[in-house]
């Protein structure tokens, strides 16, 4: 568990981290959201104790991070943003590397090696030198490090910075599982990442923290949009279909047109929706569950962050 409380951190006159508290549980997958600028690295550099606070205290499992800053860090594990390797080095190298400034005693080492890599699929690269590395292992790289000594609460800095989409999909999976074992917090500017993943997100407004909530909880349940061509009869048919209980037109001309259905379970009106469609010979020409709720919540929050400096 986390505890942070009162967090401030200020380089000289600047005020990169103001009066920040928030409580963290066991097995929680947290986004930690802001612009540049934020404080984001800021506050994973204080939670990893790499940094000082100006003030405010930060407790993991109950350990004063200030009071006994080794005991809390070897239950964490931080991958930093654009996790520095040695390139010259072999993957094992690089744990086996890792294992010793981390302290792991040599009888443990093997074992742990083996199991972080295996955790994070490097067994086909275990011997390759890390500079020839696509980025997406490298980043695998940089993880199995990070849990090395299997750590409680993982701090990922931007961890699909710069990978493409299939080693996107194969990151956040890593992280969902890792997620089983240990709390997990991510930094990150993409907002479909924190949907992808998170349950709970933190939103930094120039050092301050400007929301925190659960992503279910927020926005109602998500409505499911279906764009179709040629329907004028489509607001009584869509409304008709069973579990929708109001329709919303998007786009109400054109040659495609757009509504949102709500209903309280979207998934499982979808197939209805697109049979319903199929049934009127009309051309369905998409069906999602509607996304951009964080995106409004982000957009508001940081709006207000616009109004308030412009005061
Ligand atoms: N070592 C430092 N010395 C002086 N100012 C710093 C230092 N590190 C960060 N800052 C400033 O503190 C503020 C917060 O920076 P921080 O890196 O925590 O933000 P961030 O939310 O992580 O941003 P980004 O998304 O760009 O990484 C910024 O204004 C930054 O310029």
């Amino acid at each position: 568990m986390i505890e942070v409380e009162h967090l401030s951190r200020s380089y000289g006159a600047l005020k990169a981290v103001q009066d920040v508290s928030f409580r963290i549980e066991k097995g929680e997958i947290l986004g930690l959201l802001g612009h540049n600028g934020a404080g984001k690295t800021t506050i994973m550099k204080m939670l990893t104790g790499y940094l000082e606070p100006s003030s405010g205290t930060i407790r993991i499992d109950g350990l004063d991070l200030a009071q006994e800053r080794r005991a809390a860090q070897r239950r964490i594990g931080y991958l930093p943003e654009n996790c520095p390797l040695y390139p010259e080095m072999t993957v094992l190298d690089a744990l086996d590397y890792q294992a010793t400034l981390l302290g792991l005693p040599p009888d443990r080492r093997l074992h742990a090696i083996r199991r972080a890599v295996e955790r994070t699929e490097l067994g086909a690269k275990a011997t390759v030198t890390i500079g020839t590395l696509s980025r997406g292992y490298r980043q695998r790289v940089g993880v199995a490090q990070a849990i090395l000594h299997e750590p409680r609460i993982l701090i990922l800095d931007e961890p699909t910075n710069g990978l493409d989409p299939s080693q996107i999909q194969h990151m956040r999976a890593l992280i969902r599982e890792l997620a089983q074992e240990a709390t997990v917090i991510i930094s990150t500017h993409i907002l479909q990442e924190v949907e992808a993943i998170c349950a709970r997100v933190l939103i930094m407004r120039s050092g301050r923290l400007a929301f925190d909530g659960r992503l279910d909880a927020f926005g109602g349940t998500p409505r499911l949009v279906v764009r179709i061509g040629g329907a004028d009869e489509a607001l009584s048919v869509l409304g008709g279909i069973e579990g929708v209980s109001s329709v919303e037109v998007l786009d109400p001309s054109g040659e495609v047109r757009r509504f949102a259905l709500t209903a309280a379970q979207p998934e499982e009106v979808a197939p209805r929706v697109a049979q319903a469609v199929c049934r009127q010979g009309w051309a369905l020409h998409g069906l999602e569950i509607e996304r951009h709720r964080l995106e409004d919540l982000f957009g508001a929050v940081t709006l207000e962050q616009m109004e308030v400096g412009h005061a």
